[in-house]
């Protein structure tokens, strides 16, 4: 029987979580990280809020957002492979963050009440879901009116030239990467096939406001291999 989508997505990080890391910078040329801080700087998270970390497998971005909103605050990390929940759990303790938990669930029905975040965020895990709509629709749901959701997840390059030379890059080299490293070809040829697949920035900006977000904006990073996609839940009058 075939497996669905998120079956594999589900095998996939259950399988690569103790080398997801180190994978995930030699992929990206250590990009991601960049990425998140530039993320960071335009989301302006405030001391004492609360955010929810969607996807968060090994917890990067849950633990960038808990030194953002210090003691007072509160962060959680969803996903749903205990495995990178467990490589997660590991960083929080040794950083020794007190404000942060890592919870399994599933992006696709969000264990909360509506209006319960000021910040969400979801990182290189909306590629990934089986329903983009359905979990934009509930980031919606759980961010407070007035609050902020922001998606950081690969993108359509669009510069000529460096489109070809990148589905190169993804076809051939990085699977050869992965199989290199991790000896999970398999697993990274998930990470071509859910790019490709993956609606292109302006695409997924129109699908933002479908799913109901204002004032939504986006900004291409590294020719618009990655992008960041921002929107807001307005408030009540
Ligand atoms: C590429 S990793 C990204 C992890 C992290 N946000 C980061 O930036 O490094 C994608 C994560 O999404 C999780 N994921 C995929 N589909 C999910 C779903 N439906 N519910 C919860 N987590 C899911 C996977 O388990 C995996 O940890």
């Amino acid at each position: 029987m075939e497996q669905s989508k998120e079956e594999k997505v589900h095998r996939v990080f259950e399988n690569i979580y103790h080398k997801y890391d180190k994978m995930n910078s030699i992929i990206s040329f250590r990009q991601h990280i960049r990425w998140r801080k530039d993320t960071m700087k335009i989301m302006n998270v405030q001391k004492g809020k609360r955010a929810l970390d969607v996807c968060c497998g090994t917890g990067d971005w849950t633990i960038e957002l808990s030194k953002a909103v210090g003691e007072k605050g509160e962060v959680i990390g969803l996903d749903f492979s205990k495995n990178m929940l467990k490589v997660g759990k590991k960083k929080l303790a040794k950083e020794k963050i007190k404000n942060a938990k890592l919870i399994h669930g599933n992006a696709m029905e969000l264990p909360f009440p509506d209006n319960s975040f000021d910040y969400v965020t979801i990182g290189f895990g909306l590629r990934n879901v089986p329903d983009y709509m359905k979990v934009l629709k509930e980031m919606y749901r759980v961010v407070k009116p007035g609050g902020i959701v922001a998606c950081l997840d690969t993108s359509q390059p669009t510069m000529f030239g460096f489109k070809q030379i990148y589905q190169l890059y993804f076809r051939y080299i990085m699977p050869f990467f992965g199989k290199l490293f991790a000896k999970s070809y398999e697993e990274y040829s998930w990470l071509q096939e859910s790019t490709f697949k993956f609606p292109n920035a302006e695409k997924l900006k129109v699908m933002f406001e479908e799913a109901g977000y204002s004032n939504v904006t986006f900004k291409r990073y590294f020719g618009g291999v990655a992008a960041l996609h921002i929107g807001y839940k307005q408030e009540e009058n």
